[in-house]
């Protein structure tokens, strides 16, 4: 199978390379720039001195569209919704890792991005992917759109509670921190050593752009789904997301029925671990696939608190990419992504 990396030069981008390589049906890894045309992708990376010999190639739509089986988009939202027109006059199926095609409606694109939406018939084209979720309607795709970092974690961990009606979803609240990584490679003043380093930062409150993206699966999987509160905190890490979500319980499970439940619903996904025991922190997902799970339901309060944890750039970004991109080509899901995690 031969692959191209638009956005090669961003986090995503090299981490989808790092996936490939252990990928046993991929023969070729191409990667295109839109400022670094003929550079060696290890001018900008050495640690790929020996390991990645290509050369950074110019963005053509034509040459994408038609010379690779698979096509993954990683590069700031607005440019998968330029590209894409062109890219599905050809054979190439594609992932695209940002938010141009995640959101249905869009004006509600609109509104929280700040930017025009795609065109209305490519974003119909597009099935959401939440692997786990939506792994038929993935198996049939040309164009999917990978879900958010903090997306995929919070839905995860709320699905299935939500999906089969056992939490009031008017009371759903959801906590969530993340690494510097998830805002690309770009410095900025958020993500300056000296202001993150030793502290936390609450940001985006009540306007990140990751809460309709939320919202609209919940919509997709409950009636009495609405409007949620979501709050994202940067904390002094590179890799990774803790997602708490807090919500009223409308059943009488008790804790160890709650975790059937849940163990029930994964069962058959190796990349959702639900834990036995014992709350998973960020480090145990480190570079790896997996998602980790834990709930707990407190009888004093009739409220669950459920953790979710996952690596932003592997399950949340290039490892979901991969995963998508494996079931449309009909491979194993896992092919490519059995790296465990890095730890301590
Ligand atoms: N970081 C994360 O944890 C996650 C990121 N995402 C999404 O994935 C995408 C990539 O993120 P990330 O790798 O972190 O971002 P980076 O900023 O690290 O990299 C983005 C890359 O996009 C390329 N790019 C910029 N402008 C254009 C353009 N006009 N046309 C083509 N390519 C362009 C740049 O490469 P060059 O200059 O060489 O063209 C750049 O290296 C984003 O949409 C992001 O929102 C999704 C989930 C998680
Ligand atoms: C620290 C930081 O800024 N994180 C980013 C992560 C979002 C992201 O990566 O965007 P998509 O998943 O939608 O593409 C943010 O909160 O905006």
């Amino acid at each position: 199978m031969k692959v191209a990396i638009v956005g090669a030069t961003g986090y995503g981008g090299i981490e989808l390379i790092r996936l490939l390589r252990q990928h046993r049906h991929v023969t070729e890894i191409s990667v295109f720039s839109s400022t670094q045309a003929e550079e060696p992708l290890t001018s900008t990376y050495p640690h790929l001195q020996d390991v990645y010999k290509g050369r950074l190639q110019p963005i053509d739509t034509n040459e994408l569209a038609n010379e690779y089986d698979i096509v993954f988009l990683s590069a700031p939202p607005g440019v998968a919704a330029t590209l894409a027109g062109g890219l599905l006059e050809g054979a190439a199926a594609i992932v695209d890792l940002s938010g141009d095609f995640r959101l249905k409606d869009k004006r509600v694109y609109e509104a929280w991005y700040g930017r025009e939406a795609a065109d209305t018939s490519l974003t119909e084209q597009a099935v959401y992917g939440l692997s786990e979720w939506n792994e038929q309607a993935i198996r049939g795709a040309k164009l999917t759109a990978n879900p958010g970092c903090y997306p995929t974690a919070i839905l995860l961990g709320l699905a299935p509670a939500v999906k089969r009606g056992l939490i009031n979803m008017k009371s759903v609240i959801i906590d969530a921190k993340t690494g510097t990584t998830g805002a690309g490679k770009n410095p900025s003043s958020i993500t300056h050593f000296s202001e993150m380093n030793e502290s936390m930062k609450i940001y985006k409150v009540n306007t990140h752009k990751h809460t309709p993206e939320i919202e609209q699966l919940l919509a997709e999987w409950s009636p009495e789904a609405g409007a949620i509160t979501f709050t994202p905190h940067l904390v002094p890490m590179s890799r990774g997301i803790m997602a708490t979500m807090y919500a009223e319980c409308t059943s009488e499970l008790n804790a160890r029925e709650w975790l059937d439940v849940y163990k029930h619903a994964y069962e058959r996904h190796p990349f959702v671990r639900v834990r036995e025991k014992g709350f998973p922190a960020a480090k145990e997902v480190y570079g790896s696939n997996y998602c980790d799970i834990f709930l707990d339901y407190d009888s004093r309060t009739n409220r669950l608190t459920i953790v979710s944890v996952l690596d932003n750039l592997v399950k949340g970004a290039a490892g979901q990419a991969l995963q998508n991109a494996n079931i449309m080509k009909g491979f194993d899901a896992t092919e490519g992504l059995e790296q465990f995690p890095i730890y301590p």
